[in-house]
């Protein structure tokens, strides 16, 4: 049994068809991109896994769990395109506003702050007012608010964006990590090289999803050299 079962997912904003009979399987432990042109459909995919929108058709079950439930929410650490932070609060603020909203104790709360700070690199800027971070700051602030919880699994938007390459690569290093300690990652992109950094690609476009496989399997099956050439292959378009 797979940890996520998209099943037969269609879903349309007025008259637009943004997704069109998804089905997906996701296992547990892995780390899954959803790669896609902008406007492919990525987004609202990913807020119907979190429970954020309801697939006009079909359904998705989580962990045996048919989204949106609560338990589910338990588990699960979102983190959106655009940063959801009090600007004006400090980190630690932030913090320990989002992990009253988690039912977090008092002392559980102080160590998880310390833990998820540490994580993202951050801990010596933990009282400073978020309006004095950088982008790439907010943005592992935001991936260290996601995790505050301790979820087994992380769906992030476009969690990269605006991030220089050496900030990235520490960023695909703390997935590593959060990996090892058996925590599902959803991650969605359009940046090539990170697709090849998945364990495992969901390719979509214009609300379909035109293949999935291993960045490995998906180069070998399209006699393709680069997930870029796979993408355009499968899209259609010859490179
Ligand atoms: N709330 C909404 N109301 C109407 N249309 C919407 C809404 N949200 C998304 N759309 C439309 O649905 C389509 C898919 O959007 P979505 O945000 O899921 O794409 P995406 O692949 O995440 O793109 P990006 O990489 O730019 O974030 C787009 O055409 C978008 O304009």
């Amino acid at each position: 049994m797979s940890f996520i079962n998209v099943k037969h997912v269609s879903h349309a904003f007025g008259k637009e068809k943004v997704l069109e009979d998804i089905n997906l399987t996701i296992e547990e432990g892995k780390i899954f991109g959803l790669l896609g042109p902008s406007g492919a459909g990525k987004t609202t995919l990913v807020n119907m896994m979190v429970g954020i929108l309801s697939p006009d058709q079909g359904e998705i079950t989580i962990d045996s769990t048919k989204v949106p439930s609560f338990d589910l929410m338990n588990i699960t650490g979102y983190m959106a395109q655009s940063d959801a932070l009090y600007q004006e609060l400090s980190a630690k603020e932030n913090l320990e506003f989002m992990g009253s909203i988690y039912g977090l104790k008092k002392s559980e709360l102080k160590e998880r702050i310390q833990h998820v700070m540490k994580t993202v690199n951050l801990l010596p800027h933990l009282d400073k007012p978020v309006e004095q971070y950088s982008g790439g700051m907010k943005r592992r602030l935001s991936l260290a608010a996601a995790l505050l919880h301790q979820p087994k699994l992380l769906i992030l938007d476009e969690p990269t964006v605006g991030i220089d390459p050496v900030l990235r690569k520490e960023i695909w290093e703390e997935f590593r990590e959060l990996q090892q300690q058996g925590i599902t990652i959803i991650v969605t992109t359009h940046v090539m090289d990170e697709a090849d950094k998945c364990d495992e690609l969901g390719l979509l476009r214009d609300g379909q999803l035109m293949a999935k496989g291993s960045p490995g399997e998906l180069k070998e099956q399209h006699h393709a050299s680069s997930i870029e050439e796979v993408f355009l292959t499968v899209g259609g378009v010859e490179s």
